[in-house]
């Protein structure tokens, strides 16, 4: 991109990013040196179990709703419509079943990570092998989002690149490692707070300078942005109601359900009706922040019609066009470019440091703790506290790896969630819904769905046959008659779509049922290797209907359940081993 074209930034923009950066940076030292002062792992990792319903729903967003879905959301609407907002469909029963059915379960286990559940259910091994497939996930996952927004602006703005990652992977890490879960979920307020007002503004701005709201809605009606109901039962087309309103719903379960970020924040709520509470207060922010990500995408639309700028930008992707637009709109109004810096490193910190608090916290209480169990709590808070750095030095080395992945940044981390978080989701639905699974069916069950999971994932990249063609790419073509448009749309989707067959066509499933896919291939493995490996049937599961285990108050007042108290509370009943089936 020749320096001439490169947006830049005004003392002002400059301020309002470091502003941020100084906020969370105090908000850190507040829960540092306030409350406990971070010196016991029940406050450190789990805020002591007092967050109120509305911290914890805003702190939800934001775990997974970073720069990706800012920049990646606009640019998947600009490109190929508004197919992808049916998505917010899945947000009804994505959200419902992990109030009624997860939360239950998990928070009367009073347990610090969601995969403590997996010993108490199956074993140790398979506790291990679940915190070691959610390290693995969010490790990937926050190199995405913290190379996206530096890398985005630096192609458009010069934005240093690398100083920027650094700058923000230290404060993050700072402010995470000094305050705590506490920390982690106020920063994640102020930030959502941060990010919507920015994406706002840029849409305000954007309608104004495109000449109104009929105006903008004109263009993207007849420049065809504006989907229908895309009812296509086939499983290869990438974006229909069927893989977004459905198979968003496992998205959803893999996230809401059992992610360990998302439980640690239901499990820091001080009652479970509050952590419940919390889950619905998310549908609403979701559905605004969906709507605000993809308005922004047909404002763009509106502005330039589709029309490809590479000239300006270079090689870069779509995702590089959405900076371009807001610098467009934002250019002459000091302070807004800085807004939406702001705005883009506020969903990327608040997305990166719960990542790392909760790595932290599953290596803790997963890998560490039953190692050491007379470790004191000064050196377990200690350890916690380096294992959040660490995380966050390894975050800066993952962002570099990230520079070398192709993809929409949204569709990487999708692929991410669906490769890597559908086999969990998987593992804990067959401990949840199915008495007669056991260790051995668990873990080859996740096996199972972790192979085929990177065989379609690694098979779609290699055989990139279906490059899902964009609409016409121009507003000209679509103010010509709709038959017209719709004999272009026709020849260009024969051509496009040559129907792939067999392996093929296995490898074009859409991304969007990969974590469905997944989730049900560790189930199905994993009860057939359960039959045959003899069954023992669990005379009742870790049910909603089951009271609360036994806890006792600590002598600091602080409610707590020892391991052989959680172990009272396991299904006492004597397994029935049955003949080992023939
Ligand atoms: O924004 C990201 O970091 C990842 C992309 C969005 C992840 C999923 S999509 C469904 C749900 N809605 C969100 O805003 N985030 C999650
Ligand atoms: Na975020």
């Amino acid at each position: 991109m020749d320096p001439s074209d490169q947006k830049h930034f005004t003392v002002v923009d400059y301020v309002i990013f470091a502003v941020l950066l100084a906020a969370s940076m105090a908000i850190g030292l507040y829960y540092a040196l306030s409350g406990g002062r971070q010196r016991t792992t029940q406050e450190f990792l789990m805020a002591d179990r007092s967050m109120g319903c509305l911290p914890v729903s805003l702190s939800l967003i934001a775990s997974f709703q970073s720069a990706v879905a800012i920049i990646g959301v606009p640019a998947e609407i600009y490109t190929h419509g508004t197919q992808y907002w049916f998505i917010g469909c899945a947000y009804i029963l994505g959200l419902f079943i992990p109030a009624h059915v997860f939360i239950p379960v998990l928070y009367r286990l009073r347990i610090s990570s969601a995969y403590q559940y997996l010993e108490l259910r199956f074993s140790k091994t398979v506790r291990i092998c679940g915190t070691l497939t959610f390290i693995f996930q969010m490790v990937i996952y926050m190199g995405v989002c913290v190379y996206t927004p530096a890398f985005a602006l630096n192609t458009v703005t010069g934005f240093e690149l690398w100083g920027t990652v650094l700058a923000t992977g230290l404060v993050c890490t700072l402010y995470t490692t000094l305050g705590g879960l506490k920390a982690v979920i106020w920063t994640d307020v102020f930030q959502t707070v941060v990010m919507f007002a920015g994406q706002l503004a840029v849409i305000v701005v954007g309608v104004l300078r495109t000449g109104g709201v009929s105006e903008v809605w004109r263009k993207v009606w007849e420049g065809n942005r504006i989907a229908g109901l895309d009812l296509n039962p086939d499983p290869t087309e990438r974006h229909t109601f069927w893989t977004l309103g459905v198979g968003g719903i496992f998205l959803m379960l893999s996230l809401y359900g059992v992610n360990q970020a998302q439980v640690q924040r239901y499990l820091s709520s001080r009652t479970e009706k509050e952590a419940v509470r919390s889950c619905y207060m998310v549908f609403p922010s979701l559905q605004l922040a969906l709507a605000l990500s993809c308005v922004m995408g047909l404002v763009m639309f509106a502005r330039y019609c589709g029309e490809d700028h590479s000239d300006k930008l270079g090689s870069s992707s779509r995702d590089a066009m959405v900076i371009y637009f807001v610098m467009d709109m934002l250019q002459g109004l000091p302070g807004l470019p800085g807004l939406f810096v702001a705005c883009l490193f506020s969903a990327a910190l608040s997305t990166i440091s719960s990542a790392f608090n909760s790595l932290a916290t599953v290596t803790m209480e997963d890998l560490i703790k039953p190692h050491f169990p007379a470790m004191t709590e000064a050196r377990a808070t200690l350890l916690s506290k380096a294992l959040a750095m660490s995380y966050g030095l390894l975050c800066l080395a993952m962002a570099y790896l990230t520079h070398l992945m192709g993809d929409s940044v949204l569709q990487v981390a999708l692929k991410i969630f669906g490769m890597v978080g559908g086999p969990i989701l998987g593992l804990f639905c067959l401990g949840m819904f199915f008495p007669w699974a056991n260790s051995i069916g668990a873990v080859a069950g996740l096996g199972a769905g972790l192979t085929v999971s990177f065989w379609i994932g690694v098979g779609s990249i290699v055989t990139r046959t279906s490059g899902v063609k964009p609409l016409p790419p121009d507003c000209r073509v679509a103010l010509l008659s709709n038959d017209t448009t719709a004999a272009i749309q026709t020849a260009l989707s024969d051509v496009a779509l040559s129907r792939p067959s067999g392996l093929k066509r296995f490898y074009s499933l859409s991304y969007m049922w990969y974590s469905g896919f997944n989730c049900f291939t560790v189930i199905l493995v994993g009860l057939i290797i359960s039959f045959m490996t003899g069954r023992k049937v669990l005379t009742h599961v870790l049910s909603p209907q089951r009271s609360s285990p036994p806890h006792h108050k600590e002598s600091n007042g602080q409610v707590g359940t020892s391991q052989e108290e959680t172990e009272s509370f396991l299904p006492e009943a004597p397994f029935v081993e049955y003949e080992t089936a023939v």
